[in-house]
Parts: C-alpha cells; sequence; structure tokens
C-alpha cells in the first residue's frame, strides 16, 4: 500500500520496515567505487541478503576509493573479494557473489524476478540500459546512480509509474567528423583521438579493418584529392602535390596494405616507414589541397631523418635491444622519460614512437594485428602520446604530458571517494523509500559540485513513463541509411549494437530473418555470417529495402522494437558521421548538443562525463537561474539537504515550460541556445565507458 510521500521518514522508521529490510532481496550490480560503499552502507542499514555482480578485478589504481579492497587482493575478483570483507565485518549477512558479465544469459529475467531491489553501480551505459530492459521485463525497482568527479546521481525507475532509464535520450560518447579529424584537427582531443581510433588501430587492430587512413586525403566535400584533379587550380595542385609526395618518397597512396609490416623488414625499419607515410607524405599531400588552407594555416609535414638523425636512432635501436633483454614494458620509460607530467620534445615523441612500434613488433608480436587501446597499458599510452603529439606539432596544436594524453585518452576523470559514499547513501535511502512502500516518495537526486544557495544535493520528482520510449513505451524509429551500400555487419555494429545497446539479436523483415545467440546450429550460424558483408538490399527475402519495417528482438533482454528505413543516398559525414540517422526516442543526443559540449569541454578546460539521465539534466541546465534561487529554500533532514515539496512543484513547473521551449529550441539555430544558458556548463560526454554522470548547472 503507498504511503503518503511526506511519511517516509516515519515510515522507514517501523518495526516493520526493520523486517521488510532484513527479509529483502538486493541485486548490486557493480562493485567498484560506488558498490564498494553501497555494500558496506547496505549491510551497516540492516540488509541481509545480497547478490553482487562485477565482472572485473581489482587494479591496484582502485586501492584509493574502494576501500574494501587492500593491496593483496589485486588481481583478484571485485565480487567474490567485496562479499567477502563485508562478511568479514557482518558474519550474518549473506553475500553471495558472482565474478560474471551482468549481460551473460544466466542472468535472465527468471533471475532478476528473484530480487526487491536492483541497485545499479555501473560506469557505463550498455550495461545500464541492459539492466533497466531486465528490471522492466520483470518488474522489478531499479535504482540507478553514477558519479564523475564532484558530480553525481541516483535516478529511481519503477515499471509504469516513472520514466525507465532509457524514457530519454542521452548523449552517446562523442564523435568527431573523421574529416576533422583527418584533415583539420585544431585541438588536442582530435590529435588524440587520431592517434587512438585511428593509426593506434591501423597499426595493431584487426587487420580487415576499415581505415580511413588508407584512403587518400580528401577534401572538405568529401571527394577525395585526386578526383580534384580536373577542376581547377585547388585540385590541380593537390593531385600535383601528391604527385610528387609519392615520387619523393616513393610511398604509394592507396595500398591498404602500406601499413603492414613487410618481410624481411626490420621493426625499426617498419616504424620509420609509418613515421614517413603519416607525418611526412600524408601532410604533404593535405597541404596541397588549398582549399583547406583558405581560412586556416597548412599543417606542416615532419621529416625523421630531421627530428632523429641516423646517430639518434642508432641510440633507439640499441635502446630496444635492453628493453628487449629486461622485458621492459614501457618506451618512455626505456628512454628514460620518467617524468609523466612533463611534455616531450618533438625528437622524444619520434623516439618513443618509433620504439613503442618497434617493441609492439619486437615483444608483444602476437597481439599486432587484435589489439585494441587500453589507457593503462603503457606501450599502448606511449604510443598514442608521442603519435598524437607529432600531430600536433605538424598543425601547431599545443603536445600534451603522458599524464595529460592519458586522462584525455581514457576520459578518465578522477574519482572521489566521498562523492561515491554520498551517492551510495543516497541509493540506500531510494531502496527504503520503496521498501516503506512509498513510492510517491522516491526522487531522482544530483550531487552538486558548486552547491548553490548551499544546495549541495537536488532532488525532483521523476517524470512519469514516456510515450514515445522504445523501450517501456512502443514506438517505431526510423532509420535513414543508404541500403544500397550499408551492409548487413554496419547495420549490426552501428545502429543495433551501438545505437540501440541490443545484445543478442534478432532480425525480422518479411523473408529476412537474422539470428544471433546460444542454440542455434553449425549450419545457421554459417549461413547469417556470410549474409555478413551483404548490402541491405541484396540480403534474402527482398532485403531490407526504403519503406521495409524492420523487427529488432532481443531476447535476452525482453526488448524489442521496429525500424522503418528511409534509403537515403545523400547523408553527408557532418549530419551522420555514423553513416546513417536514426530518428525516434532513441537514448543519444542530437548532434547540436554534442557540438555544444565539445566547445564548453574546451571552455572548462576539463572533461566531464556522458550523462546517465538527461531529461534532468536539460532541466536542470536550462532553467534560468533567477527563477530557481528566487523560490528556494534549504532544509536539512536527516542529514541531506533536499527541496521542499513546494520548490520541487516549481523546479517541475520550470521542467514542463522548459521541455516546450525545448522543442521550439531543437529547431533554432545553435547560438539561439547557447544564450539562453551563458556559460553554463551543459550535459557534457566523453566518448568510451564513463557514461556517469549528468552535469548540472548551478551558476
Ligand atoms: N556488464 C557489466 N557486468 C558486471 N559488472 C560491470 C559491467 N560493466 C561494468 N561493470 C563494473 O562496474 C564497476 C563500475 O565501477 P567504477 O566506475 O568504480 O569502475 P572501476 O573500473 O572500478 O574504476 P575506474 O574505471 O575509475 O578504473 C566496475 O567494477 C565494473 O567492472
Ligand atoms: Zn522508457
Amino acid at each position: 500500500m503507498a504511503v503518503d510521500a511526506s511519511k517516509w521518514l516515519s515510515a522507514i522508521r517501523t518495526k516493520e520496515l526493520q523486517d521488510k529490510i532484513k527479509s529483502a532481496k538486493v541485486l548490486c550490480v557493480g562493485a567498484g567505487g560506488i558498490g564498494c560503499e553501497l555494500l558496506k552502507t547496505l549491510v551497516c542499514t540492516g540488509f541481509r541478503n545480497i547478490e553482487v555482480v562485477d565482472l572485473d578485478t581489482i587494479e591496484v589504481s582502485n586501492l584509493n576509493r574502494q576501500f574494501l579492497f587492500r593491496k593483496h587482493h589485486v588481481g583478484q575478483s571485485k565480487a567474490i573479494i567485496a562479499a567477502q570483507v563485508v562478511k568479514g565485518f557482518c558474519p550474518t549477512a549473506s553475500i553471495t557473489a558472482h565474478h560474471a558479465n551482468m549481460k551473460e544469459s544466466r542472468f535472465d529475467v527468471d533471475f532478476f524476478r528473484g530480487f526487491d531491489l536492483v541497485l545499479n553501480g555501473l560506469d557505463n551505459l550498455e550495461a545500464r540500459r541492459h539492466v533497466n530492459r531486465l528490471c522492466l521485463a520483470a518488474e522489478r525497482p531499479l535504482v540507478e546512480s553514477g558519479t564523475a568527479g564532484y558530480l553525481g546521481q541516483v535516478t529511481v525507475h519503477l515499471k509504469g509509474r516513472t520514466e525507465c532509464f532509457e524514457c530519454h535520450p542521452k548523449p552517446t560518447p562523442k564523435s568527431f567528423p573523421i574529416c576533422t579529424l583527418r584533415n583539420t584537427p585544431d585541438r588536442p582531443i582530435h590529435t588524440i583521438v587520431w592517434a587512438k581510433d585511428l593509426l593506434f588501430n591501423r597499426l595493431f587492430g584487426r587487420p580487415d579493418a576499415v581505415s580511413d587512413l588508407d584512403n587518400p586525403a580528401r577534401r572538405e566535400d568529401g571527394q577525395d584529392v585526386s578526383a580534384s584533379a580536373n577542376e581547377g587550380e585547388a585540385g590541380a595542385s593537390g593531385a600535383a602535390a601528391a604527385a610528387a609526395a609519392a615520387a619523393a618518397s616513393n610511398v604509394p597512396a592507396e595500398e591498404p596494405s602500406f601499413f603492414l609490416r613487410r618481410d624481411g623488414e626490420s621493426s625499426l625499419e617498419y616504424a620509420a616507414r609509418v613515421f614517413e607515410r603519416v607525418y611526412t607524405w600524408d601532410i604533404e599531400q593535405l597541404c596541397g589541397v588549398k582549399e583547406l588552407w583558405e581560412k586556416r594555416p597548412p599543417p606542416k609535414p615532419m621529416r625523421i631523418g630531421e627530428l632523429l638523425p641516423d646517430t639518434e636512432r642508432a641510440a633507439v635501436q640499441a635502446v630496444l635491444a635492453a628493453a628487449i633483454a629486461k622485458g621492459q614494458g614501457s618506451a618512455s620509460r626505456a628512454l628514460g622519460l620518467n617524468n609523466a607530467s612533463q611534455k616531450w620534445t618533438p625528437s622524444q615523441n619520434a623516439a618513443v614512437l618509433l620504439l613503442a612500434i618497434a617493441m609492439y613488433h619486437d615483444m608483444r608480436k602476437e597481439e599486432v594485428g587484435s589489439a585494441s587501446f587500453d589507457k593503462d597499458d603503457d606501450l599502448a599510452l606511449d604510443f598514442v602520446t608521442a603519435a598524437s603529439n607529432l600531430r600536433s606539432s605538424c598543425y601547431g596544436i599545443p603536445e600534451q604530458s603522458l599524464f595529460d594524453a592519458k586522462g584525455m585518452a581514457g576520459n578518465i576523470i578522477h574519482a572521489i571517494a566521498t562523492t561515491n559514499a554520498i551517492i551510495s547513501g543516497l541509493i540506500v535511502i531510494e531502496a527504503l523509500k520503496i521498501l516503506a512502500g512509498c513510492q510517491d516518495a522516491v526522487r531522482h537526486t544530483f550531487l552538486n559540485e558548486f552547491p548553490p544557495n548551499k544546495r549541495l544535493l537536488l532532488s525532483h520528482n521523476p517524470e512519469p513513463p514516456s510515450k514515445t520510449c522504445m523501450v517501456c513505451g512502443k514506438v517505431a524509429l526510423t532509420l535513414k541509411i543508404n541500403t544500397e551500400t550499408a551492409t548487413l555487419s554496419s547495420l549490426l555494429s552501428g545502429v543495433i549494437k551501438k545505437r540501440l545497446a541490443v545484445n543478442t539479436p534478432n532480425l525480422l523483415c518479411g523473408g529476412f530473418l537474422y539470428e544471433e545467440g546460444e542454440g542455434l546450429e553449425e549450419d545457421e550460424v554459417e549461413a547469417y555470417t556470410a549474409m555478413l558483408p551483404r548490402t541491405l538490399t541484396s540480403l534474402p527475402g527482398g532485403g531490407l529495402r526504403h519503406g521495409a519495417i524492420l523487427t529488432v528482438q532481443d531476447q535476452s533482454q525482453h526488448f524489442g522494437v521496429d525500424i522503418i528505413i528511409v534509403h537515403t543516398e545523400d547523408l553527408n559525414e557532418e549530419e551522420a558521421p555514423e553513416g546513417f540517422v536514426l530518428e525516434g526516442d532513441v537514448p543519444t543526443a542530437p548532434r547540436q548538443h554534442q557540438e555544444q559540449e565539445q566547445d564548453q569541454h574546451q571552455q572548462l578546460q576539463a572533461p566531464v562525463v556522458a550523462a546517465a539521465v538527461v531529461a534532468m539534466a536539460t532541466m536542470t541546465t536550462t532553467t534560468p537561474t533567477k527563477t530557481r534561487q528566487a523560490t528556494t529554500e534549504v532544509k536539512e533532514e536527516d542529514g541531506v539537504l533536499i527541496l521542499d515539496e513546494d520548490e520541487e512543484e516549481e523546479v517541475q513547473a520550470q521542467s514542463r515550460k522548459r521541455e516546450l521551449e525545448e522543442d521550439e529550441e531543437a529547431t533554432k539555430p545553435h547560438a539561439k541556445r547557447a544564450k539562453l544558458n551563458p556559460a553554463v556548463p551543459t550535459v557534457e560526454d566523453v566518448d568510451g565507458e564513463d557514461d556517469d554522470v549528468v552535469l548540472i548547472d548551478d551558476d
């Protein structure tokens, strides 16, 4: 029975609730920064039946804030050790640990039905969306959370009653137009993303990975340089420069295997050849595309012979031999560059780059061809730092120290233990309200970095479920895509798995069927795999053509959505950097928003993380500050600063008004939006894993 919202505090003090706390079955997803605090706080509150799932093992870098772990635990399962340690100080607690990925099929809807509460302490959007779908399917309450530095939030999702985690768009990982990365970078993050996503993958990732580095330089309209040859001066000079450069350095322009090491080539010779291609030949070729440099200075090519004369190349060779002998893991340290905060000179960058490439080939050969960038891998980070710095030098962009490059490449925001502790406490408070039957009292709560009017925490009522939500509502999405060139493989990776967060897809459209997951026969897997490179129109059963409705289902998530296919040929890189446009309430931010975030990212000079609940962020970030400040008064209750009910109503009224304004604004130019929120740090996201928090405007 629902209890009056204002009475929740007295409700949780009843004996009845104390008994419920003892018997309630709680699922904690994640045993990291939030998860460790949460487990401790749960048992201290009286919870005794807990299961915890975490796929990771403990790292040294976790020890400064994940207080259940000690140095001797490094390398062991987070879930298992967290459970052991908590049981150590609360032996009456039953804590079952699963060292596993929450997305495994054994954690199905029946597993979720075994719990009264699901509490998330995750760090990525994909897993959060997966848990959201299972909570909806199992009809279990979800308390969701995230932290980033001083910021944090807790949101509550009750099926049919409040918005689900996916009801409102979320920013996706930030993406940069490929033409900016390839041709006209102007910020350190551009060269870092280029080094990490393009060059690293080209040299060490899967050989069949498509890489823009293999293609000739492009003009801003997307045409390649050679296509400009007959189109007047700019094209002619571009082609001439390309030809001259190709002749001069004897580098074949379009040979995809160029980046593979050749037979008989030493690792350092190979590294030097890559250097010449990337920093000499490619840059010279780009300089020839005059139209790119009408409004900006052209880049300057770099030459390996100037940065590392023969004697220094010989010294690098000696360092390589010593590194191999010692089993050294870091190129920069092997070169004596031990201060991670000090920027390297261009010559030092060149030495680190060559050595890192050579070390990969001589010491970690088995990984070449399948490696993926990991910020905690010293050699990978050396490579990315040096490669991006050299490119920055060509373009006159400030170089970065190893430490700063790590922060940018790994999207690191230094975690703060106190933030995790506050957020964990708030998760438990929301859990108590749900157990007490005070569903009306649940709140979304945001932790601010700069408390406005001394309000460290800002809370408000969750919105009702969105009728247009593709997860808890039922709406069709529209996919604009070139059905004649896009392949099933790109549809699956870009749209179905990345954008829709589908785990094990099942696609159906007329006579076309594609399935993944356990239980398929070998010949079925073979037949489905053979379809992957086919274009959408050439798929069996009539293909995926303009006007077709594709039904996407994921049984592991009890999720389904229909997608209307719209064949579109004129998608450009600016509008559709991923090669398609997905319309509908998909949990991603509009592009315009992302651009704005990028600008703010620069202004703030510090990466701020992705949003978990953008609706809330939109609400707070677009609130004209005056109206909020005028009506709010701080009240302290149970150690938590919260808004008065009437203040919440005020905030919600503002929210509704703002939604209307937002709709209107969405159709107006970007500049107008910015004006509404002068210098307001709105929701900001950084690509990759840290989809943790909503940044709130606070003035
Ligand atoms: N799909 C998943 N299944 C199970 N656990 C997951 C899943 N995705 C993420 N996690 C866990 O969620 C936890 C999030 O905690 P946190 O944000 O503190 O990350 P961390 O890896 O401990 O710290 P950092 O990323 O700062 O090094 C991690 O322990 C991570 O292993
Ligand atoms: Zn929803």
